[in-house]
C-alpha cells in the first residue's frame, strides 16, 4: 500500500477518483452511490459505461465478444474515467486482471478493497438475478468459482489497494461509512 496526493482541504473534491475494488457481490455498486452522497461527489460504475458504450448487457458482451472483448471495453472505460477524476467509481470485480488497469488504480486516485468472504458473496448473489447477470458465475458451482476467483485475485486487490475495508458485516450504509473514514485517513497507509 502507498500514499496518495493530499493537497488542499480534506473535504475538497480531489483531482483523483475514489475507486472501489473487490469480488462480485462485495457491494461496490451499492456502496459507491452511498459514499458519493456522503462526500457530495458524482459517482459512476465502469460496468454501466461498458454496457452503454456497447449497447449490450454484460452477458451479451461475453457471449458475442468473449471475456477478452469485455476486458478491452472495461480498460477503455477505466482509462477515460481516470483522465476525468473527481468521482466515486465502482469497478467490475475483474478490473484488476490487466496490469495497465492496476497501474491506473494505483496512480489516479485512492483505491479501497472491499473484503467479503466467498460464502457471504454467494448468499448475496443467490438472490434475484445476482448469478444470472454475471457470466462468470453462470456455472454449476458458483461458490466454488467465487473461491477460485478469490484465490486468483486477492493478491491483485491488495496490490492496488490504498486501504482495505471489511464489507462483510452491516448494511451498505455502514460499509460506506468505513470507506469514507478510510478516505479521510488517506495518505498514511
Ligand atoms: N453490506 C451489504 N449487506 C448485504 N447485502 C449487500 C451489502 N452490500 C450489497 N449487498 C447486496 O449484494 C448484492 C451485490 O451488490 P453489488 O453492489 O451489486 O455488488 P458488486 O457491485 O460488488 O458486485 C446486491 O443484491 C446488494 O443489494
Ligand atoms: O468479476 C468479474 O470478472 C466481473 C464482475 C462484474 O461486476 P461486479 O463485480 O460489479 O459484479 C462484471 O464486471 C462482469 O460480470 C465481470
Ligand atoms: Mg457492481
Amino acid at each position: 500500500m502507498g500514499t496518495w496526493p493530499t493537497s488542499g482541504p480534506a473535504e475538497d473534491r480531489p483531482p483523483g477518483n475514489l475507486y472501489l475494488v473487490g469480488l462480485m457481490g462485495s457491494g461496490k455498486t451499492t456502496v459507491a452511490r452511498i459514499v458519493a452522497a456522503r462526500l457530495g461527489w458524482p459517482w459512476l460504475d465502469t460496468d454501466d459505461l461498458v454496457q452503454r458504450d456497447a449497447g449490450r448487457t454484460i452477458p451479451e458482451i461475453f457471449a458475442a465478444e468473449g471475456e477478452a472483448g469485455f476486458r478491452r471495453r472495461e480498460h477503455e472505460a477505466l482509462a477515460r474515467v481516470a483522465r476525468e477524476g473527481g468521482r466515486v467509481v465502482a469497478t467490475g470485480g475483474g478490473i484488476v486482471l490487466l496490469p495497465e488497469n492496476r497501474a491506473l488504480l494505483r496512480s489516479t486516485g485512492f483505491t479501497v478493497y472491499l473484503e467479503v468472504p466467498p460464502e457471504e458473496l454467494h448468499r448475496r448473489l443467490s438472490r434475484g438475478r445476482g448469478l444470472a447477470s454475471r457470466p462468470l458465475l453462470s456455472v454449476p458451482d458458483p461458490l466454488g468459482r467465487l473461491r477460485a476467483l478469490l484465490a486468483e485475485r486477492e493478491p491483485l486487490y491488495r496490490e492496488v489497494a490504498h486501504a482495505v475495508v471489511s464489507g462483510r458485516r452491516g448494511p451498505p450504509a455502514a460499509v460506506a461509512e468505513r470507506v469514507v473514514a478510510a478516505w479521510r485517513r488517506r495518505g498514511g497507509s
